[in-house]
């Protein structure tokens, strides 16, 4: 008999509209796979489309966010949010110093990734944790190099000047 019609588990839920809406061109016919928005994949050159307050979205470490909803609330003001409108914006971000509930908040704006092509600008900066790590150890080490190096020097000019005083004793005794 007739099988009864089931819903299509590959339709796209009527939640995941809006994301689709605003979509550049490509992959219409693509389901979106269950696990998000996430999976999106951007250009540089459909990032730079969203450049107006409204339609705003940055890149900040190869992630691609929509602040549209967000900018109007953003502690540090919407100015500096529409100078990185439609561009990588990640050393800005980085530079502030953003809270953890920052990058909580940037969660929930997330829309895709980027999908970097030969010929895009390389990103602003270096992914924050591994970079910082090394530059520090890297000055402490220095630190570290200068004071033995101090201690080294007195050490052999202290040995010195006994070692001369000694010989002047030896040749005023003589
Ligand atoms: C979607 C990306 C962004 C999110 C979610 C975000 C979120 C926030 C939040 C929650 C704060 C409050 C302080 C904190 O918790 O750290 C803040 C402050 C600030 N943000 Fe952003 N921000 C974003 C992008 C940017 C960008 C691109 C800039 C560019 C320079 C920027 C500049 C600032 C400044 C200057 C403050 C300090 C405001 C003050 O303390 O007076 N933010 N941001």
């Amino acid at each position: 008999m007739a099988r009864t019609q089931r819903q299509q588990p590959s339709k796209p839920s009527p939640a995941m509209e809006p994301q689709a809406a605003g979509r550049p061109v490509e992959a219409s016919e693509d389901p979106p796979p269950p696990t998000a928005k996430m999976s999106k994949e951007f250009t540089y050159q459909d990032v730079a489309e969203y450049n107006t307050k409204k339609d705003i979205h940055v890149v900040i470490h190869d992630k691609v966010y929509d602040c549209a909803q967000f900018i109007d609330e953003h502690p540090g003001g919407e100015e500096v949010m529409l100078d990185v409108a439609g561009q990588d914006a990640t050393e800005a971000f980085e530079d502030v110093g953003h809270s953890d509930e920052a990058r909580e908040t940037l969660d929930r704006l997330l829309v895709g990734t980027l999908k970097r092509q030969p010929g895009d600008p390389a990103p602003k900066a270096a992914p924050a944790a591994s970079t910082s790590s090394a530059s520090k150890s890297d000055s402490t080490g220095l630190g570290i190099g200068l004071y033995a190096l101090l201690l080294v020097g007195g050490v052999i000019g202290y040995g010195a000047f006994q070692y001369l005083a000694k010989q002047q004793e030896v040749q005023q005794a003589a």
